[in-house]
């Protein structure tokens, strides 16, 4: 039985793989009040106690804005927590699944970023992530792999797409940046993608892979068709990101080149389209 350890189990992510296995056994999930992944200690007793063979790290600082305040804690837990499960990992033969984003890139490409793409992030929650990334290379941990992925919504935790909808609620117009452009996908998309395809990876170093939906738009046309599927009456305005004032800059074009992933895993990609509309409907039937 292959032992999986799913790190930040209420997040996004982590709920969704929650959803998917929560009932099979070889599968455990710790939330940040049972296992503060800044304990190395306990992180490591975890490990060996439970005889974890694959971790799946879910677990981030991932408040973009804030971290821009708040760098030393962004970079504790993107970065050093990241080298310390990683060495953890590498001490008891476990392999590693760590996700990471599509902010690790400056945005200023115009065709979509291949996995072997330079970084150069713009704010501290990607560099934060990238250096975590860093660390995980360097080690050089088998069976292993950093997977990328951007601008993830589910019915779960506080995302764009819940933000957008409440909005639609409460306004008769929102603004929404129009130049910045990327790939919306579906945290329950990833959590199936992940647990079919990456549970039995092999590979003698850490990976690079990226995991979006198919399709590309800007937050404005994510917003657009977010107002349609739930026929909301709010308009949606486009603006420039310069009119929109916050913290961190933001990549203006984080597309992340999936092909990689679809040719080593044959796997399809859904459409962005389709499963935000599936999720607005789950969100909308369950209030
Ligand atoms: N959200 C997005 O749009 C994107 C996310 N990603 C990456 O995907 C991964 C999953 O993201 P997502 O599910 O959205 O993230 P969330 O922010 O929803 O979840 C992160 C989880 O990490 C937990 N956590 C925070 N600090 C600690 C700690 N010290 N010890 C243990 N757990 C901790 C949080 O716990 P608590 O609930 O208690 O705060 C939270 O449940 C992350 O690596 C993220 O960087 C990549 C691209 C896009
Ligand atoms: C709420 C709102 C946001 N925006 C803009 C601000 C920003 O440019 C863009 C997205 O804003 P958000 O803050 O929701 O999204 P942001 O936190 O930047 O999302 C990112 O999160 C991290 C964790 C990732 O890894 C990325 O892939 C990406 O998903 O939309 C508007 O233009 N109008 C609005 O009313």
């Amino acid at each position: 039985m292959n032992r999986v350890w799913v790190t930040g189990a209420n997040g996004q992510l982590g709920r969704c793989l929650q959803a998917l296995k929560k009932e099979d056994p070889s599968f455990c999930f710790t939330t940040r009040e049972q296992l503060d992944l800044r304990d190395i200690a306990m992180v490591a007793q975890f490990v060996e106690q439970n005889r974890i063979q694959t971790v799946i790290n879910c677990a981030a600082y991932t408040a973009v804005d804030a971290a821009e305040i708040y760098a030393e804690a962004a970079y504790e837990l993107n970065r050093d927590v990241v080298a310390n499960l990683g060495r953890i990992c590498k001490r008891f033969s476990v392999r590693l699944i760590h996700l990471s984003t599509d902010y690790v890139f400056d945005g200023q490409a115009y065709r979509p970023y291949p996995t072997t793409a330079a970084c150069g992030p713009i704010n501290v929650y990607g560099r934060s992530k990238w250096e975590g990334e860093e660390a995980l290379r360097a080690l050089a941990l088998p069976n292993s792999l950093i997977l990328r992925t951007s601008w993830l919504y589910s019915v779960y935790g506080s995302n764009f797409v819940k933000t957008m909808l409440r909005l639609g609620q409460l306004q008769e117009e929102v603004q929404v940046v129009a130049d910045q452009v990327g790939r919306p996908t579906c945290a329950e998309d990833l959590a199936r993608f992940i647990v079919t395809q990456l549970l039995d990876f092999e590979s003698s170093q850490t990976e690079t892979y990226h995991y979006a939906n198919a399709g590309l738009c800007s937050w404005y046309d994510l917003a657009v068709h977010i107002m349609q599927n739930s026929k909301s009456a709010c308009r949606v305005a486009p603006i420039p990101a310069s009119a929109y004032a916050t913290p961190a800059a933001r990549p203006y074009y984080s597309v992340l080149d999936t092909e990689r992933t679809q040719k080593d895993f044959k796997v399809r990609l859904p459409y962005w389209n389709s499963s935000l509309t599936r999720c607005i409907s789950q969100l909308q039937a369950t209030g």
